[in-house]
Order: structure tokens, then C-alpha cells, then sequence
């Protein structure tokens, strides 16, 4: 922590609304007649929607800066107008998200995400790993991770996605990520989990939807292979894109070394995408995300 933020409190203010002169402005006079100090400020204005986007992160000054909760009536009062249609949001950035991980065999994914938290590149708490399947219980255990096996027939579905919500609610979980969970979730837990849950696709999308897209991808002959991470929605693989990654190949790559590259990119398009999210530097709007990345 330097010393322009030693004893001070750093939050992230995240609004979007229809764009109008004068917005930034007000954000900016608010901040600083509460003694803020902007660090940040990102923006983007929508010229096809009319939408505006706002992310601002800041410092408090102790003694001068109201409280967090006192702070955010203060700006529900000060800032939404009728005629913006004002969302916003402010978080403590001393407030580590906690998040829920998926997966089924494959683990890079998994051990990627895992190693990053434990180095703490990803500054976030997990509050448990859930399986359909027993293979990775070693792996949670090494890290000392809560590790759930929840099989998966299409009887026992409802019951199975029943527990996984009452574990979000158990553990108090903010995002849960599919780290190559290979099970389709329903529409009613897509609606429960709407904006946060985030799921790696292993192709270069829209290319190559479904469960076998390295296969798909060496018989079309592409010279490049990459990943996608994006929010799940009960269209498979349609869900707002957070983040890609790309690598190129060519005509003596073999579907397995497809599937090892692929990985490389896999993990580095969700952990960016993780980031993104956990930072809250995604918007959600329409089908689509804008990043402040
Ligand atoms: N509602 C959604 N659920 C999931 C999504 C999604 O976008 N929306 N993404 C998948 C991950 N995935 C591709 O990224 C994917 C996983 C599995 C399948 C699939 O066809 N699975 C078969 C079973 C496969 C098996 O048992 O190994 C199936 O469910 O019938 C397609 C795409 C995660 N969930």
C-alpha cells in the first residue's frame, strides 16, 4: 500500500445510464466534496445504444470521507436522476469475493485458477470446488478447498442443482466459475445465477459450439485455436463474451495438439475474465459486455 493510500480506504464505483452532458462532472464534484481521491477513471459512451458507462476507483480520507454505507445514500440521493435511468454500484476493494468452482476431469483450468489464488494473482476467497465427477478430490484437498461431488443423470439434475444453490447460499458465494464443468445447466439455475456465473468454452467463438470444438476445428482446418470465457445462459455457449484468447496453428497440428495448446488458452482467457469480474470492471448490457480492463 503507498503512501497516497496508507490508512485510506479504496472503493470502486461502477454506473451506467443514458449518456448526458455533465455526468462525469457530477461524479468527479460528489467525490471530491467528500474528499476523495480519483485514481482511476474509465468511460465509454455508447453512441449506438445512447448508453454510458462509468468505473472509478478511489481513495477516502480518513476522518473527512463519510462511511461506505453513508457514502452510497449520499450518492443514491445526489446522483441518479429520473431521466438517466442510473445504475450504479460502489465496493470496498478490501472485500475479497468469494467464489465457487466447477469442473469435471480436465484440470487445468481447475489448477490454474487454484494456483493463482493460492499466489494470490487472483485476490479472491474460494468457498468450495463442486464436481460431477470424484476424480479431482486430490487436488482440493492439497489446497485445502471443500471439494463437493455432485453426480449428474437426468435424474438426479433438479436435486443435484438444488444443492449446488444451497451451497451458493451456505457459503455466501459471490461468482461461481465452470472451469470445464461439462454439464449443461438448466434455465432456472441460469436465471438464479444471471450475471454471475462465468464458463470457459474451449473454441474461439462463435466457432465450434458443443463439446467437441478442437475436433471440429482440425477437420475445418483452422490456423487458429483459441478460448472463450463468457456469462453461462441457458443458450449454450451464447452468453455475454467477457474475454478470448487466441493462438495460431497450422496444417501439422493433430487434434491432441489442438487440445494442448487449447489449454493454454483456456486458462488464460478465464483467469483474465475472473479478474475482470472480481475487479468489477464488467458491465453487462444486452448480450454484450463493456470491459475496463
Ligand atoms: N446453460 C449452460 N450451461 C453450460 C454452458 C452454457 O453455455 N450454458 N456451458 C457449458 C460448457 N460447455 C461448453 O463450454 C459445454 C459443456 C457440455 C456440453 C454437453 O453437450 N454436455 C453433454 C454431456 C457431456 C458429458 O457428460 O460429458 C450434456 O450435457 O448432455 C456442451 C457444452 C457448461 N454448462
Amino acid at each position: 500500500m503507498s503512501v497516497m493510500t496508507e490508512g485510506k480506504n479504496i472503493y470502486v464505483l461502477k454506473a451506467s445510464c443514458k449518456g448526458a452532458i455533465g455526468t462525469v462532472a457530477r461524479i468527479s464534484s460528489f467525490l471530491a466534496e467528500r474528499h476523495c481521491y480519483i485514481m482511476e477513471m474509465a468511460q465509454f459512451d455508447d453512441i449506438l445504444t445512447g448508453q454510458f458507462f462509468v468505473r472509478t476507483v478511489f481513495s477516502t480520507t480518513p476522518g473527512k470521507t463519510p462511511a461506505l454505507e453513508e457514502l452510497k445514500q449520499a450518492f443514491d440521493k445526489a446522483l441518479p436522476s429520473a431521466e438517466q435511468d442510473f445504475e450504479w454500484e460502489v465496493h470496498d476493494t478490501l472485500v475479497r469475493p468469494k467464489v465457487l468452482l466447477m469442473v469435471s476431469k480436465f484440470d487445468h483450468c481447475l489448477d490454474d485458477l487454484l494456483y493463482r489464488h493460492r499466489t494470490g494473482d487472483l485476490k479472491m476467497d474460494v468457498t468450495a470446488i463442486v464436481s460431477n465427477h470424484p476424480d479431482l478430490k486430490s487436488l482440493a484437498d492439497w489446497h485445502g478447498i471443500p471439494y463437493h461431488h455432485l453426480p449428474v443423470t437426468a435424474e438426479t439434475k433438479a436435486a443435484q442443482e438444488e444443492r449446488l444453490m444451497e451451497l451458493v447460499a451456505e457459503t455466501g458465494t459471490d461468482l461461481i466459475v465452470l472451469a470445464r464443468y461439462m454439464q449443461v445447466l438448466s434455465q432456472d439455475l441460469c436465471r438464479k445465477l444471471s450475471g454471475r456465473a462465468i464458463n470457459i468454452h474451449h473454441s474461439f467463438l462463435p466457432g465450434f459450439k458443443g463439446a467437441k470444438p478442437y475436433h471440429q476445428a482440425h477437420e475445418r482446418g483452422v490456423k487458429l485455436i483459441g478460448a472463450t470465457a463468457h456469462y453461462v445462459t441457458s443458450d449454450l455457449d451464447e452468453g455475454p463474451i467477457i474475454e478470448q484468447a487466441v493462438e495460431r496453428v497450422d496444417h501439422t497440428y493433430r487434434p491432441e495438439n489442438l487440445v494442448a495448446v487449447g489449454r493454454d488458452t483456456e486458462c488464460l482467457a478465464l483467469a483474465r475474465a475472473v479478474r475482470y469480474h472480481i475487479e468489477h470492471r464488467v458491465f453487462l448490457t444486452g448480450n454484450k459486455t463493456v470491459v475496463f480492463r
